[in-house]
């Protein structure tokens, strides 16, 4: 086993620490999981754009680094997130999205590059699209489902940190969506309705 996968598989009950760089979100120490554009179908309003995209080389939208910690309220898993610059027809490149499965707790996310916005809803119908630039830190407060946004044109590059038995629920976004959308008019970007969205749980 090599000392990078060593790394990437310890349990994290002693101390240890872990290179990202700060404007890649990239790490020497450990390997990303990639999100391609075609593991995200029907989560984009445009399926023919999606569709087109895919048969033209199936781009990776996104990657993100999941640490192997314990599945315990004791601990915090943390590491980074990048989102590619682009976008589907009008929507710009985005992560899945996903609810914690303990619904109750929080994460925290700082931008360490890029700009664009974490896009939050509770169940509850209040609904915020914070803003990533350098240097801002964004609060998903519990109970809030969040997705990452990229409207820049070069990686957005975030660090998070969430209890490490939070869990992902991506069902409950999978079929009804997200509220709202992020998406270009005119090269500026504009927060509007999901016309897909569905009201029912
Ligand atoms: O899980 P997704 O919505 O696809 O986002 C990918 C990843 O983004 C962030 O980095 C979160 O902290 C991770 O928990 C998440 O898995
Ligand atoms: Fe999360």
């Amino acid at each position: 086993m090599s000392q990078a996968n060593e790394k990437a598989n310890r349990i994290a009950t002693l101390p240890f620490s872990a290179h990202f760089d700060l404007a890649s979100g990239l790490s020497n120490d450990y390997s990303s999981t990639k999100r391609p554009l075609s593991k995200m179908l029907g989560m984009y309003s445009d399926a023919e754009a999606f569709q087109v995209l895919v048969e033209a080389g199936d781009p990776d939208v996104y990657e993100f680094y999941e640490l192997t910690m314990p599945d315990s309220a004791n601990e915090l898993l943390f590491g980074t997130s990048i989102v590619y610059p682009g976008r589907v027809g009008r929507e710009y490149y985005m992560t899945k999205g996903h609810f914690h499965t303990i619904l109750d707790t929080p994460e925290v996310y700082y931008c360490l590059n890029g700009q664009g916005y974490m896009l939050m809803e509770n169940p509850e119908g209040d609904w915020k699209a914070e803003r990533f630039l350098p240097g801002q830190a964004v609060y998903v407060p519990p109970r809030y489902a969040h997705r990452s946004i990229n409207t820049g044109d070069v990686p957005l590059v975030t660090f998070f940190v969430y209890r490490a038995d939070s869990g992902h629920d991506y069902g409950t976004l999978e079929t009804k969506g997200f509220r709202k959308l992020i998406v270009d008019r005119n090269g500026q970007p504009e927060i509007v309705d999901n016309p897909k969205w569905s009201g029912e749980r």
